[in-house]
């Protein structure tokens, strides 16, 4: 029987998350961080662990069938190649960074000036459009000292939390793009392998659906079921069931995890009571 091939990063960033998200649909896999390809015990899958960097020419090459990488570079480097499905982690911006001291007020600030990146391809697609001319540097990483050392003018790097721009004294000027993990397509893929990863989206797809949503349950008198139903956002047809307790019953939802607190304090103010929110694994629609 056929196996679907996919590649991971094999340390680094998205390596943790990756393989929890297949351990949280299920798959689970002979590990061994020293091992470059393990098989997974339950489902037809070979992992394949890879640097992040190299495995848009894998994907080109058909040499793995699918892959959990980071858009930035499949932006970078993987010209024809398409994500299929968001993943949620490693979410970060590629962004233009000038010292802190300089001004800047549009991207046309960067003609004629040095930049440095890792992203050359993404740079020259942002300049080109902007008709901006510049000079790259391209360096393979710690980018973000170019500006102190004298090597560029600005930078273009991924920036997430800012710190690194700041203990640099640096800061974030422009955005080029918003990244996240995503799990990408090679061009070559079988229409066998195909099915596989058809399974294995869909198994995705509940659990991301399930990692963005919470199950809320809460006691209420029956005269109150109105209000709380108008004041849960998103909420259709939720559960309701009635308690040992005369008039009063059990109020069971969906919702999404990040509205939430948001109503929890409207939810007790209308007779809301013993509210109980819950992790879903998944969420099959
Ligand atoms: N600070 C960050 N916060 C969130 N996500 C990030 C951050 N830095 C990088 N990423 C994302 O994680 C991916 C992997 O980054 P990481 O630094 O682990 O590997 P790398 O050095 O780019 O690649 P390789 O595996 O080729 O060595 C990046 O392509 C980006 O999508
Ligand atoms: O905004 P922040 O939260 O500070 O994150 C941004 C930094 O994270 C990444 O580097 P990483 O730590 O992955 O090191 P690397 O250059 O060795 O990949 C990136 O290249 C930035 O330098
Ligand atoms: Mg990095």
């Amino acid at each position: 029987m056929s196996k679907l091939k996919i590649a991971v990063q094999k340390s680094g960033r998205l390596h943790d998350d990756s393989m929890r998200i297949l351990k949280d649909v299920g798959i689970s896999i002979d590990n061994g961080k020293d091992q470059l390809k393990a098989s997974a015990k339950n489902f037809p899958l070979e992992v394949f662990y890879l640097r992040n960097g190299d495995i848009p020419q894998y994907l080109k090459d058909g040499v793995v069938d699918a892959a959990i990488i980071g858009e930035n570079v499949l932006v970078e480097k993987g010209n024809g190649i398409s994500s299929i499905e968001k993943l949620g982690f490693s979410t970060c911006k590629v962004s233009v960074a000038i010292p802190k001291s300089k001004t800047y007020t549009s991207i046309q600030d960067l003609e004629g000036k040095r930049i440095a990146t890792s992203y050359p391809n993404t740079v020259n697609q942002f300049l080109k459009q902007n008709k901006v001319n510049a000079n790259l540097h391209i360096i393979n990483g710690s980018v973000e000292i170019a500006p102190n050392i004298g090597l560029a003018d600005a930078i273009v790097d991924i920036v997430s939390s800012g710190s690194t721009l700041f203990k640099n004294g640096l800061k974030e000027v422009d955005v080029l793009l918003k990244s996240e993990a995503v799990l990408a397509v090679s061009p070559k893929i079988s229409s066998e392998n195909q099915n596989i990863l058809d399974k294995l989206q869909f198994r995705l797809k509940s659990v991301l659906r399930g990692r963005q949503s919470k199950y809320v349950l809460l006691n209420a008198p029956d005269e109150k079921l109105e209000a709380i139903i108008n004041i849960l956002p998103g909420m259709n047809s939720p559960t309701i069931l009635p308690l040992a307790k005369e008039g009063w019953s059990s109020l069971h939802s969906v919702i999404n995890k990040n509205e939430f607190w948001e109503v929890i304090d409207e939810l007790k103010s209308n007779g809301a009571e013993g509210i109980l929110v819950c992790p879903i694994e998944n969420m099959v629609l």
